[in-house]
């Protein structure tokens, strides 16, 4: 109270206006509450306020600064929480995560270069300061409000080609800048993309392809170039636990997420800034059709088809996805890194640089009315509208993948299959290798995590 008597004694009544006033209690009221989380107990200069995401190794928590040098230009900041006895529990159990940040060495690594290229980039999460005491590490950076683009490819399925221009070259812009400067991320994927949100314009006609379940699909809204699209605005790159700077030398340390990881990683060849580009070429491809170009429960098959660049253009899925975006994802998926584009060549694609949403629209538009028709009789819509994307993240993520291959030795073949309302399943009725995009998710992973979301927004 003390403030908001300094204030009146400074000013006559009727100049203290009441949004002063208000400031003022606010800052006090955050001061006095009673710390919600351990991790609050080490930290003073900022107020925990809820939890944002989780990693391997880290917390990451929406704060108020209280040091006012920092309040001035940030009202909230992100803070993601290194524990170090965690870390060192982990380290001992999961040796699976080789490659990510374990040691105080390693996360000093992440901050230099965080620190490094976090300057003069609109595309990559800004570094404001680290900090460590006795039990944590902290890593405070501006706080992205919209959250991950992998949550916003499992609320809409896939992105219209508009909306993935407007994400990919954000991030190609951060690529750029990142390699510029001899730093390449090594972890490209949707979970590491963060937004900024914009108000949600609704269309008049929502747009459908024809693979789209019309009751459940989530339309994205108007897209306003420039802008954006859904609610996704500015987008900003994240993570630098696994970033490394190279310059010129090639690098031999296995990391990355596996779905995601380029072929010269997963065979154990020397790879380079090229990686990254793999990785564009990865979240490129999801968020056009709403499930990776990698995809298999054996992490042996999964990094066999990887190191072959076996993919494809999935139908009815790939239908309505126009040639110049296809041919992208090609160049990027490239399994010899030296026909694969780099970030110039990609940055000129034709593709990335012909905005014509007027068009895209228009055939959408007619493509939607023909689409029912089209639809074969045989083909289950309620699996059609990718329930991949809800698993993303498990079957890309290391340790499940490891875990899940240990879970697969237990389970007896016969009970998994006579399990068949725990699996989701489909199989794809064209002519292609059924292997190719055959997956088997299992549902009881996908209610784990809406769970997991529920606690998340009932912590918030
Ligand atoms: N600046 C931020 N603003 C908002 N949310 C954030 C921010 N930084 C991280 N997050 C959230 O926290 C999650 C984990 O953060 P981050 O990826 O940096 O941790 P990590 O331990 O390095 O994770 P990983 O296991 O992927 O390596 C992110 O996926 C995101 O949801």
């Amino acid at each position: 109270m003390n403030k908001i008597k300094a204030l009146f004694s400074k000013k006559d009544m009727e100049t203290v206006s009441v949004k002063e006033v208000d400031e003022i209690r606010q800052e006090e009221v955050i001061k006095e509450m009673v710390p919600r989380f351990k991790e609050q107990f080490e930290l003073n200069d900022y107020k925990l306020l809820c939890k944002v995401g989780e990693g391997a190794f880290s917390k990451v928590y929406k704060a108020v600064p209280l040091n006012t040098t920092i309040a001035k230009n940030h009202k909230h900041v992100a803070v993601k929480i290194i524990n170090k006895d965690n870390l060192h529990e982990k380290e001992q159990k999961e040796d699976s995560n080789v490659g990510k940040t374990t040691t105080r060495q390693q996360v000093l690594k992440e901050v230099s270069i965080h620190k490094l290229i976090s300057s003069n980039c609109e595309n990559i999460v800004q570094f404001i300061e680290f900090k460590e005491t006795r039990s944590n590490y902290y890593i405070v950076q501006e706080l992205l409000d919209g959250g991950e683009i992998f949550n916003e490819i499992v609320k809409y399925t896939y992105f219209s080609e508009d909306l993935c221009r407007h994400v990919i070259r954000q991030l190609g812009l951060a690529i750029r800048h990142l390699h510029s400067m001899g730093v390449v991320h090594r972890d490209i994927k949707p979970e590491n993309l963060l937004f900024n949100p914009i108000a949600y314009q609704p269309n008049e006609t929502p747009k459908l392809r024809k693979s789209d379940d019309p009751n459940t699909k989530v339309d994205e809204g108007v897209f306003i170039p420039h802008v954006g699209g859904g609610s996704i605005g500015i987008v900003k790159l994240a993570d630098f636990g696994l970033s490394k700077q190279i310059f010129q030398t090639n690098t031999m340390t296995p990391c990355g997420t596996v779905g995601y990881t380029a072929p010269e990683v997963v065979k154990d060849e020397n790879y380079s800034m090229k990686v990254d580009m793999w990785g564009v070429g990865c979240v490129l491809y999801t968020m056009l059709c709403g499930f990776p170009p990698f995809f298999d429960d054996k992490i042996d098959v999964l990094t066999e088809k990887i190191s072959k660049g076996q993919y494809t253009f999935l139908k009815p899925w790939w239908d309505e996805i126009s040639d110049g975006a296809k041919r992208c994802v090609r160049k990027l998926l490239e399994v010899d890194p030296h026909r694969r584009y780099d970030i110039e060549q990609f940055l000129q694609d034709p593709w990335l640089n012909s905005f014509d949403c007027e068009k895209v629209a228009q055939q959408v538009q007619r493509k939607k009315s023909r689409a029912h028709a089209r639809m074969p009789p045989h083909v289950d819509t309620s699996l059609l509208y990718s329930p991949a994307a809800v698993a993303m993240r498990d079957a890309f993520d290391i340790s499940n993948a490891v875990q899940r291959i240990e879970q697969e030795k237990k389970r007896n073949l016969l009970t998994s299959l006579n399990e068949d309302s725990e699996l989701l399943g489909f199989t794809a009725t064209t002519g292609l290798d059924d292997r190719m995009f055959q997956l088997r998710l299992n549902s009881s992973t996908i209610v784990k995590r809406r769970k997991h979301k529920q606690e998340l927004l009932a912590n918030k």
